[in-house]
C-alpha cells in the first residue's frame, strides 16, 4: 500500500531509509517539543536543523529528487515551516521557470549551494488577488539601463512572502513595469534584499516581519518597501518577457506566462494536503483505537470509540478523501511537469487547461483537507484540543492553503471561466473542440441514473452521475450568465450575479476530476489484495460524495428517493468493511513518530503514559507555585481573606 500512495516500491522503501537514518541522527531531531517552544526559539531550531541537513543532506537524500527533500523537510523540520521555506519551493522555480539561460547560470548554482536565500514577493498590504492593482512600480530609466523600484504608498508594500521578513537576501519580485510612461503590467525582478556579508538591509530598502499568525510561525512573513531602489536592466526575468536597452519591450507568448510559479505551487500543494489530512486522520484513528469510552452492548466491557458508526462516519470519509487527493495530485504533478517542459520549448497550448485544473483543485481539496482535520481534531475529544496531539497545528498549516496561492473562491471563478467558455462551445454545436477533461460537457447523458440497477458496473453509473451533475450545473451556470447578458446587463455584472452558480459548477467539475482519478489508479493496481481494501474505500468516496451532492441530482430526478436509500446504506455497508483496515490503511502512509509531531498518535499506542509525560515536561511544571501566583494571586486571595 505504501507504494501505491507514494507512487513505487522505490519511493516506499527510500522513505523507509531516510526516515531510519534520520532516526539515528539526534542533532535532527526536536530539542524539545514545538508546542513548548516561542516563536523566537522555533525559528532558531529550524535554523539549527537546516544548516545541518545543509552540511549532510546528500549523506541522507538524493537532494534532486523533489520527493525525497519534502520527506527530509517534513520529518527533519516539520510542517510549521522553516527560514527557507520559500527558497525550494517559490524562489528556485520561479527562476528556473522565468529566468534566462544566462541568468540561470548566474543566480540559480548560487541559489541551490545556499550562498543566498531568496523567495517570491508578490502579494501587498493592499492587493493580493487582482495582480492588476498590484502597486510596486519598476520604472525603466533609460539613461542608467536600470529598473527603479517603487513603493508609493503604505498599500504598496510588500506584505506576506515567507521567509522576506528575515531570513532572505533577495526575492523574486513582482512590480508594475513602467517603459517611456508605458505600463506593461506585473513583472518578475530579482532583487537583492540584505548585503550579503552583513545581512543588514540594502539603501533604499524597508523591511521585517508582519508578526504572529494563525499558525506556520517557524516562517517570518514579512514586509517590504522600496525608495527609488535601482536594479540593473538585466535583473528582469528574462526567459519569456526581454526589456532591450533602448526599452523595447519583447512580449511573451502567453501574456500569463509569469504566473507560473503559482501554477507550480498550486500543482505540488495537493499531495503536501494530502500528507497533512492523512497526519491527522493518522492520529485520530491510532487514538481511537486506543480510546474505550461507553459500551453498545450493555452486557459487554466498554468499547474503542472507533467502534462507533458516528466516529467511523467522522473519520473513514477523509481517509477516501486523503488517498484520492494524493492520486489526483499525483496526476497534476505529472501533468505539470509536461506543460512546463513545454512551456519552455515555446508551447504554450496547455496552459489554459493546467491553470484551470490546478485552481479547481487547490480549492476543493485545500476545503476539503481542512474540514477533514478538524473532524479527526473533534474525533480525539478534549484530548484533540491539546497541543498534544498536534492536530491544531496541521490544521492551521493546513487551512492557509485556503488563502495562499489565489483565494478559493477566486480560483474556482478561474475555472468557471475556462467552464463557461466550453458550456459555450457546447451550446454552439461545436463539442468537438473541448479538451479532454471538459470533454463529457459534449456527451448526451441518460434520463436517469442507472447506480443501483447494474450492480457489477464498477464505478461506471457512479462517474456519470457526477458527470450528469457536474454538466447540468455548468451548463445552468452558464445559462444564467448567457441569459443575464442577454437581457442587457454588462459582462462583469453578469459575471457576478451568478457566481455562487459558477463556482458551484467549477466545485463539482473538480470532485468529478478527483473521483476519476481516484478509479483510474484502482483500475491500475495488479495486487489484488491492495486493490481489494482501495476498491472499498473508493466505493465508501463515489457513495460519500454523491450522498453529499445529491441535491443537484435530485432536482432534475437523475436520482431517485429510493437511489438516495441505496447509496446512504452502501456508505454504511463500506464504513463496516473499512473498520477492520482502517489504522492500517493510515499506518501505510508510514509517518514516523518524528514527522507526526503527535504525542497523542504515536505508533506504540502508549497514549496515557506519554500524555501525562508529556504534560510534566511542561515548563509550567518546573516550578510548584508559579510567580505569577506569588506576585499577584497570592496577595489577591490573601487581600481577600483580611
Ligand atoms: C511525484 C513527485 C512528488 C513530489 C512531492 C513534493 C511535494 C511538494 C509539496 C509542496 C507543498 C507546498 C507547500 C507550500 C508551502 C506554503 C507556501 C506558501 C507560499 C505562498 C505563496 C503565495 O501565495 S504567492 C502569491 C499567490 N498569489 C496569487 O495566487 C494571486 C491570485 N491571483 C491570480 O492568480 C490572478 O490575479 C488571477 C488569475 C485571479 C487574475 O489574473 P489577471 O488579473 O492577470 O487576469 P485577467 O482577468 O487579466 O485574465 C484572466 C485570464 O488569464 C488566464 N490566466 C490567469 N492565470 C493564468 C495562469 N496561471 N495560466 C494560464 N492562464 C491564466 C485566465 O484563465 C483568464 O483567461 P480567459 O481566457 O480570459 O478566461
Ligand atoms: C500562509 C500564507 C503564506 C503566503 N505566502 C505568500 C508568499 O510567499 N508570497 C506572496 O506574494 N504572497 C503570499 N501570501 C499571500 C496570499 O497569496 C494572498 O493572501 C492570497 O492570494 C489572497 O489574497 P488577498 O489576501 O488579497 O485576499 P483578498 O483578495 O483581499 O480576499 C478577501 C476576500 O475577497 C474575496 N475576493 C477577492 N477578489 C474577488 C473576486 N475577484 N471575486 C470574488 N471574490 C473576491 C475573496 O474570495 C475573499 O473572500 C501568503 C498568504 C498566506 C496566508
Amino acid at each position: 500500500m505504501a507504494a501505491q500512495i507514494w507512487g513505487s516500491e522505490k519511493r516506499a522503501r527510500r522513505r523507509r531509509e531516510i526516515s531510519a537514518k534520520i532516526a539515528q541522527m539526534p542533532e535532527l531531531h526536536d530539542s524539545k517539543p514545538l508546542p513548548f517552544m516561542t516563536r523566537e526559539e522555533k525559528i532558531m531550531e529550524s535554523a539549527r536543523k537546516l544548516t545541518i541537513l545543509t552540511e549532510k543532506m546528500g549523506q541522507i537524500i538524493d537532494p534532486t529528487d523533489p520527493a525525497e527533500l519534502y520527506h527530509l523537510n517534513n520529518e527533519v523540520l516539520g510542517l510549521e515551516g522553516n527560514p527557507m521555506a520559500l527558497h525550494g519551493v517559490m524562489f528556485i522555480p520561479a527562476l528556473s521557470a522565468q529566468a534566462s539561460d544566462e541568468q540561470q547560470a548566474k543566480w540559480l548554482p548560487r541559489a541551490l549551494r545556499r550562498e543566498i536565500i531568496g523567495t517570491y514577493a508578490q502579494t501587498e498590504l493592499g492587493h493580493g488577488t487582482n495582480l492588476q492593482n498590484l502597486e510596486t512600480t519598476a520604472t525603466y530609466d533609460l539613461a542608467t539601463q536600470e529598473f527603479v523600484l517603487h513603493t508609493p504608498q503604505i498599500t504598496a508594500l510588500k506584505w506576506w512572502p515567507g521567509n522576506l521578513g528575515k531570513s532572505s537576501n533577495y526575492a523574486v519580485v513582482v512590480a508594475h513595469m513602467i517603459i517611456k510612461a508605458k505600463n506593461y503590467g506585473p513583472h518578475p525582478f530579482m532583487v537583492q534584499l540584505r548585503d550579503e556579508k552583513t545581512h543588514e538591509p540594502l539603501p533604499g530598502i524597508t523591511i521585517g516581519d508582519i508578526g504572529p499568525k494563525m499558525a506556520y510561525n517557524i516562517v517570518d512573513n514579512g514586509f517590504l518597501g522600496f525608495n527609488k531602489y535601482r536594479i540593473p536592466r538585466t535583473n528582469l526575468l528574462m526567459r519569456h518577457t526581454k526589456v532591450e536597452a533602448d526599452g523595447t519591450y519583447i512580449k511573451p507568448p502567453h501574456a500569463k506566462i509569469n504566473y507560473s510559479a503559482m501554477v507550480h505551487v498550486r500543482a505540488y500543494m495537493l499531495t503536501g494536503q494530502a500528507i497533512m489530512l492523512a497526519s491527522a486522520l493518522n492520529i485520530a484513528t491510532r487514538y481511537s483505537s486506543v480510546r474505550r469510552q461507553g459500551q453498545i452492548d450493555k452486557s459487554q466491557p466498554e468499547v474503542k470509540v472507533l467502534e462507533y458508526q458516528t466516529q467511523q462516519h467522522r473519520l473513514f470519509p477523509s481517509i477516501a478523501r486523503a488517498y484520492a487527493f494524493q492520486f489526483a495530485g499525483a496526476e497534476t504533478v505529472k501533468l505539470y511537469e509536461h506543460v512546463l517542459k513545454e512551456m519552455k520549448s515555446g508551447n504554450v497550448s496547455l496552459m489554459a487547461d493546467l491553470h484551470a485544473l490546478t485552481s479547481g483543485l487547490k480549492s476543493v481539496v485545500t476545503y476539503q483537507t481542512g474540514e477533514g482535520i478538524e473532524q479527526a481534531r473533534m474525533a480525539c475529544g478534549g484530548h484533540g484540543y491539546s497541543m498534544a496531539s498536534y492536530i491544531s497545528e496541521i490544521y492551521g498549516v493546513a487551512i492557509g492553503g485556503c488563502t495562499y496561492e489565489g483565494e478559493n473562491m477566486v480560483m474556482l471563478l478561474q475555472l468557471a471561466r475556462y467552464l463557461v467558455k466550453s458550456a459555450a462551445l457546447v451550446k454552439s454545436g461545436q463539442s468537438s473542440k473541448l479538451g479532454p477533461l471538459v470533454a463529457y460537457l459534449g456527451v448526451k447523458s441518460e434520463p436517469t441514473s442507472l447506480i443501483d440497477r447494474i450492480p457489477n458496473s464498477g464505478f461506471t453509473e457512479y462517474v456519470k452521475t457526477f458527470q450528469h451533475v457536474s454538466k447540468r450545473q455548468t451548463l445552468k451556470a452558464a445559462d444564467m450568465f448567457f441569459g443575464l447578458m442577454e437581457k442587457g446587463e454588462k459582462r462583469e455584472i453578469a459575471w457576478n450575479k451568478c457566481s455562487v452558480e459558477l463556482n458551484r459548477a467549477s466545485r463539482l467539475h473538480t470532485r468529478l476530476f478527483i473521483v476519476e482519478a481516484f478509479v483510474r489508479r484502482v483500475n491500475e493496481i495488479a495486487d489484488i489484495r491492495i486493490k481489494e481494501a482501495l476498491t472499498d474505500l473508493l466505493h465508501l468516496h463515489v457513495n460519500y460524495e454523491l450522498l453529499d451532492i445529491a441535491s443537484y441530482a435530485l432536482e432534475d430526478g437523475f436520482l431517485s428517493a429510493s437511489q438516495l436509500d441505496y447509496i446512504r446504506d452502501q456508505v454504511y455497508l463500506y464504513l463496516g468493511k473499512i473498520r477492520p483496515n482502517a489504522v492500517s490503511l493510515l499506518d501505510s502512509w508510514e509517518f514516523s513518530d518524528i514527522e507526526l509531531r503527535s504525542v497523542l498518535g504515536r505508533r506504540d499506542g502508549n497514549v496515557y503514559e506519554n500524555l501525562f509525560k508529556w504534560a510534566k515536561s511542561s515548563p509550567l511544571n518546573k516550578t510548584d507555585v508559579l510567580s505569577s501566583v506569588t506576585q499577584y494571586l497570592k496577595p489577591m486571595m490573601e487581600k481577600a481573606r483580611l
